[in-house]
This record gives C-alpha cells, structure tokens and sequence, in this order.
C-alpha cells in the first residue's frame, strides 16, 4: 500500500547559489492532469493508460480513494499506470489529505456511487472551502451529512444514480467547484448544467482543462457561454492520457535562472497547454528574464536585473508564492493582485508569505486580494512553510540569494513533487 500520510516534517537550509545556474530539469507530470485523467477514467466505462505519471501525495491519496470506490489502479510501473473503472460503491472512508483535487472532484463522484462514503482530511482541510460545492450538489439531489460549518468532514450517501440537472453556484473561492461538477455531470441522469453567480471564477485555465479533457474523454460539453456549463449524460470512454510535465512546479527552477543570472531548461515543456504555469513566460520577461520555447523545451535566462511587475494572477494563482519571492529578490516593487481565493489554500497564502518575508527583513502588505512586495535587504532565518509546497518553494528561492534561510519543512513538497530538496541540490551542484 502507499502511505498517503503527511510526511513527518523536516527542517532544510537552503542552498544559496554561489554561481549562475546553467541546468536542464526535467519535471514529473502535472497534477491537475493526473486527478483529472483518473476521475474522468473511474467515471467511464472503459480502461485508460496515464503515461508519465505523477507519483506524489496529491496523487496517492487519488488513486488510494478510487480503489477504495472500486476502481482498478496498477501503479507498478513508474512509466504507465493502468486504470480499470468498476461499479463505484461503498461504504468507505475518503482521506483528502490537503489535496483540493480529492476534496472537490471525488464528492461529485461519491453522490452517483451507491453506499456511504465518508470523507475527510489533514486538519487544515477542514478549513478550506467546501458548502458551495456540497450545496449544489445536495440541490443536484445528493444525500450529505454534514457539519454546520460546511466543509470536511462529510458522508455522502449514494443510491448508484444522481438526478442532476440544473444549478447555481459562487465558485469565487475556487474553480474546483465548477470542474468537480463538471468531471462526474456526464454520469447524472439529467447531465448538469452549472451557472456561475459571484466575483470573477479564479484559475480559468483549469476549467478549461477540465472541458478539454472531458472532451477527450467523449463528452459532450458546451462552454459557449460565460460563466454556464452545460454537460450532456453519456457514457465517457478510457483512452491513454500523456500527462504533460507540472509547468507550475517549474517556477521556482526558472526563478533560479533569473535569480542567478543563469538559465534553466524544462524538456517536454508543450506548445500549447491548458496548464496555467504556462502564463511563466510571460512573467518572467516582465521580470527582465528572456524565455525561449523550442523543440528543446523551454529555457529561460536571467539578464543581469530584475525589475519589480504589477500583475494580475488570479487565472494563475499557484504560481503566486514563488513570484512573490522572486519580487522580494526584485529591485523595484511588485504588485499581485487577484488572489483573494489563496486564503483558501494549502494555507492562507496572502498572510503567510507576508508573515514569513517579512520575517527576513522584507516589506510585504497584503489586503484582502492583494500583495504589495517591496524589495528590502534580507537576511536569514526560519521561514515557516504552512505544510504548503508552494511555500517551501518560494523559501527555497529566496535562499538561493539570501544566506542561512531555514525551512521550517521541506518535506510538505511531496505534495506534487516528493524530489524537490533533490533536484534543488541537483540545480545548484550542492547535491552528493
Ligand atoms: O483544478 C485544479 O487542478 C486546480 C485549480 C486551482 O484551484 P483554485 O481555483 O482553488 O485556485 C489551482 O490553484 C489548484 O492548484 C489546482
Ligand atoms: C492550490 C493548490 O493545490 P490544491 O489542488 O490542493 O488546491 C496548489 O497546488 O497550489
């Protein structure tokens, strides 16, 4: 069995580069394609290959709850997991660990198995967003039990088939509302029809994977209109998913480049991708990095400067705590707007990455949607990661400039990518 447990925590220093960094980095696959790919295979009626797999905690904890609904996962290969869908039931238990994938794409799922199936998570999983979602699935014609505070834990008990239909929702505080409705919405009865009413959806280039890849998977899908989604009922078909490399775990590797003066390839980088870390390139020419996309990958090369960047990142959010560490690096000030939806993260991203920059000596204030960043000299320290891998990143490349900073956890990067401390000493030449 793999052990889907939140790793025990490990205290890191991190390296600080004494040279410019000239490297090729090769990534594992994106997890949002993995919880996609295999949702959309449990969901359907024949077998599905994922090629270039994912083996990180987000995606053990996936795969360890499908098996648990009665889908088959072979693992075995580190090349191509094999998945073979099964009549979806309990009862059982659904550990979410933090991974916001298993919390909004499996409940949608759960209502059409047939049996009760329990969820829950990492104790700050019980704090992140979830009544949006579990009200329009219960308007949907879902049985749930729920607490009053409306997030994990939650039962949700099947009949083996979900009315579906029509319905509204505030998916302001997370896209994964609306792509875990829309994942299971070819297996309701009635298909499904989600309307959006609130502030502006975040992480648009998510739900556009998850159309794309429903589409892909045979169904019918109509995204014409902004903010309505409409999926047809029908049955989706297995096929093999090439998982394309994670381009938003490149962003602390190409923030190495830019930091150190030096550059960082990423093969397989696609040329054309649903994934939002793609929006990379242009943020580091805005910083005064060059980027270069070729049949070699993408490479991106750092320019002597780096100047501060006013950004809108709401359609990127993931990538936020790494550019807000390249901005402390910056010589000008940087704005990042758009992010309200982070504190509702892995951690509250807006008061953490305040807290810890702060903490070195940097200026950061932080409003309800905003951070204002600007660069101070820093010094080391501890900098807390919040059991966020995209914090640990972001500490990671503030020590590649800043002598003796102290990762409270290194560990919590095998949220997405367990190799991280090894491939960041593998970057800089520190590693045995
Ligand atoms: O659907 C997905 O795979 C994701 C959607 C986004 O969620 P939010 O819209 O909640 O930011 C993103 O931040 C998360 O890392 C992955
Ligand atoms: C927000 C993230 O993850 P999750 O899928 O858990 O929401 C993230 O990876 O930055």
């Amino acid at each position: 069995m793999t052990d889907t447990s939140a790793p025990a925590a490990q205290r890191w220093r991190a390296p600080s580069a004494s040279n410019p960094v000239h490297a090729k980095v090769a990534l594992p696959g994106s997890k949002s394609m993995m919880a996609r790919a295999l949702v959309l295979t449990a969901a359907g009626v024949t077998a599905s290959s994922l090629t270039a797999p994912l083996r990180a905690r987000d995606t053990s904890l996936m795969v360890a709850a499908l098996r648990a609904m009665g889908t088959r996962i072979d693992t075995e290969d580190d090349a191509v997991w094999q998945v073979q869908p099964g009549a979806l039931r309990g009862p059982t238990q659904i550990d979410c660990g933090l991974a916001g994938t298993v919390m909004r794409f499996l409940p949608p799922l759960a209502a059409t198995a047939t049996g009760a199936i329990a969820f829950d998570g990492d104790p700050h999983a019980r704090t992140r967003p979830m009544a949006p979602l579990l009200d329009a699935l219960e308007q949907l014609g879902a049985n749930i039990d729920r607490s009053a505070e409306g997030g994990l834990p939650f039962t949700i008990t099947g009949m083996g088939r979900l009315a579906g239909g029509e319905v509204t929702m505030n998916a302001a505080l997370s896209s994964q509302f609306i792509s875990g409705l829309l994942l299971s919405g070819p297996l309701f009865d009635q298909g499904l029809t989600v309307r959006h009413d609130g502030p502006p959806v975040p992480s648009a280039p998510h739900v556009r994977m998850t159309v794309d890849m429903l589409r892909a998977a045979g169904a019918v899908v109509d995204d014409s209109q902004r903010d309505t989604w409409r999926v047809e009922p029908g049955r989706l078909s297995g096929r093999t998913w090439n998982i394309e490399p994670d381009l938003s775990n490149a962003a602390p590797f190409m923030a190495a480049a830019l930091i150190t003066n030096g550059s960082t390839t990423i093969p397989g980088w696609p040329q054309e991708t649903s994934q939002p870390g793609d929006l990379l390139r242009d943020v580091l020419v805005e910083f005064g990095g060059r980027v270069e996309l070729s049949d070699a990958g993408m490479t991106a090369r750092g320019d002597g400067r780096i100047r501060g960047i006013d950004i809108d990142l709401s359609e990127a959010g993931e990538l936020t705590p790494v550019i807000a560490a390249i901005a402390a690096l910056a010589e000008t000030p940087s704005t990042l707007r758009g992010i309200g939806h982070l504190r509702g993260h892995e951690t509250d991203r807006l008061a953490a990455l305040t807290t810890e920059i702060n903490g070195l000596g940097g200026d950061v204030t932080a409003t309800e949607d905003v951070l204002r960043i600007r660069p101070r000299k820093l010094h080391g320290g501890v900098f807390n990661t919040y059991d966020d891998h995209r914090m640990a990143q972001a500490a990671a490349v503030i020590g590649l400039a800043v002598p003796e900073v102290e990762l409270s956890d290194v560990a919590c990067t095998s949220k997405t990518l367990p190799d991280f401390p090894h491939m960041w000493d593998q970057l800089l030449g520190t590693g045995s």
